[in-house]
């Protein structure tokens, strides 16, 4: 997934956060390949060693925990605001300080339109990430949240825990951290719901109602970039 990194960050520094300082922390296991980019005054990159997962799924899972583990360590001390993000993804326009909130969330763009029975939330009882039928307002992606370093870290030390109790169970949610996500914001919900502009997927044709992406999905070959 490093080949991503150039192209997040090239448009990130054309559209986000525009005249604000900004800090970029790309999580890796491979810090030497993470390109060096011009960036603007008061933008910094921090390159933070992780550890390597076995899955894509565990990888993208243990982000709730890492992200946690490093707003106690550094993040609280460092920023006031956090936006947690894929890392396949651009930016194509204007992404500023409207989408900062207390808590903030974005609806997935594959089921903006859909009805509440087709959302894919984790549907086994035995899950932490467990959504009844009759429940749920917005299905969110999970490769955009963020907010008050304060509350990105309530809500990734609950999605942790709620994995890890999964874990225990021998299960994992359907959409790993993305499960557990929607689970969360079932029950704490999002001072801001960021609409499809803020997370939209590139391969999909635009609908008439939407004039504009923001932060938009970068084609991947799956099997190139994931080892399962
Ligand atoms: C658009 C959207 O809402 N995407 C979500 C979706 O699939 P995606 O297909 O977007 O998941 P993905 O393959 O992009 O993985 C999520 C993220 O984990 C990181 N990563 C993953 C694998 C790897 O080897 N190295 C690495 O760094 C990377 O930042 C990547 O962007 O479902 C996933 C469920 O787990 C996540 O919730 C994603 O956010
Ligand atoms: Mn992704």
């Amino acid at each position: 997934y490093t080949q991503f990194i150039k192209q997040f960050l090239e448009t990130a520094e054309k559209h986000f956060m525009k005249g604000y300082s900004v800090n970029y922390y790309i999580f890796t296991d491979k810090p030497e390949e993470v390109p060096s980019i011009p960036l603007q005054p008061g933008h910094n990159l921090i390159i933070i060693q992780s550890p390597k997962y076995p899955t894509w799924q565990e990888i993208s899972l243990r982000r709730m925990e890492i992200i946690g583990d490093n707003i106690k360590e550094r993040f609280q001390k460092e920023v006031d605001y956090l936006f947690c993000l894929d890392i396949d993804m651009q930016f194509q326009n204007h992404f500023g300080i409207e989408a900062l909130s207390e808590l903030v969330a974005a609806i997935h763009p594959g089921y903006y339109n859909a009805p509440r029975n087709s959302f894919p939330y984790e549907r086994r009882p035995i899950s932490e990430a467990y959504v009844p039928a009759d429940h749920g307002d917005f299905y969110y992606g999970g490769a955009i949240f963020g907010g008050l370093v304060s509350k990105v870290y309530e809500f990734t030390r609950t999605c942790k825990k709620g994995i890890l109790k999964d874990d225990a169970k021998g299960i994992q949610a359907a959409w790993q951290e993305e499960s557990h996500l929607n689970r969360y914001f079932i029950f704490n919900k999002p001072s801001k719901v960021l609409s499809i502009e803020y997370l939209w997927n590139d391969q999909a044709p635009k609908p008439p109602e939407l004039k504009l992406a923001r932060f938009a999905t970068v084609p991947k070959n799956h099997k190139a970039v994931r080892d399962n």
